[in-house]
């Protein structure tokens, strides 16, 4: 479970630009959830992130990963259990390697015993079946620039290169919100099954309503720094897309 307790971030502390991005947040995320987090503009939904993959460190609160206090690691140091996906499909993967040598890179950064299993063959098969899973015939292009593949087929590597290291948390940054209508449903899809076959700790950021109605197990709203709503499973399936769009009206 990942427990963030008390959870404050001040920009420009003691400046006329002071910002409080968020705002005592208290939020327990159980294994294999898959929350949904939605909000205006600079409500607070990317700090949120930082703070979470270790990019940005509290003010004040607590941060627990199982029983690990984590909100003073650095990234690198989260990020053998703590993966992010962002908005732009050319970040989190090296566009010049081979789409087997970014797999590499990425195991590396889990564990060195995984990347000297990346010099044999073994390795290229286990990613060449599980690339094979996405059902878009990457399996046969492992050699290929990640640069030369598309948006939606960058992002599926990009998921399924995080679940291969073995993370827990994964953290999706609009992750289909550069994509076109078709692709993005196709990643949003891969996501999904994603994270309910690996049992992931997941939070997705979108300001697609269709997404955030039709994902996940549990829809959070933020305003200015703050969880304003939380719906479990049950409230969630029973809110349409008109009346989660009346709760930005005050904007
Ligand atoms: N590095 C920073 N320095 C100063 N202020 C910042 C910084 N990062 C964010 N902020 C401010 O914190 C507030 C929250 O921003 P944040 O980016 O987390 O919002 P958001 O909900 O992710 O917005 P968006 O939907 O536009 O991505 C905003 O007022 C923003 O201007």
């Amino acid at each position: 479970m990942l427990q963030l307790q008390h959870i404050t971030k001040i920009f420009n502390t003691g400046k006329a630009t002071e910002v409080t991005a968020v705002q005592d947040v208290t939020l327990q995320l159980e294994d294999g959830s898959y929350t949904v987090l939605i909000g205006a503009n600079g409500s607070g939904k990317s700090t949120l992130l930082n703070l979470i993959a270790g990019t940005a460190y509290p003010d004040r609160g607590k941060m627990l990963l199982g029983a690990q206090e984590i909100q003073r690691l650095p990234d690198y140091r989260r990020s053998q259990w703590i993966a992010r996906v962002f908005q732009n499909p050319l970040t989190g993967t090296a566009a010049s390697l081979s789409i087997l040598d970014n797999f590499r890179m990425a195991a590396l950064r889990k564990s060195p015993k995984l990347a000297r299993l990346g010099v044999d063959g073994t390795f290229r098969k286990l990613v060449a079946e599980k690339v094979a899973t996405l059902e878009m015939g990457l399996e046969h292009k492992l050699a290929q620039p990640m640069g030369t593949l598309s948006g939606g087929q960058r992002q599926a590597l990009t998921l399924l290169m995080t679940v291969m290291a073995g993370v827990d948390v994964l953290l999706l940054d609009e992750p289909s919100a550069a994509l076109d209508p078709r692709s993005a449903r196709e990643v949003m899809e891969i996501a999904n099954r994603i994270i309910r076959d690996h049992k992931l700790t997941a939070l997705l950021v979108t300001h697609n309503i269709g997404e955030a109605l039709h994902y996940g197990t549990r829809l959070i709203q933020m305003e200015t720094g703050r969880v304003i709503r939380d719906f479990d499973a049950v409230a969630k399936s029973a809110l349409d897309h008109a009346e989660v769009v009346s709760w930005f009206d005050y904007y």
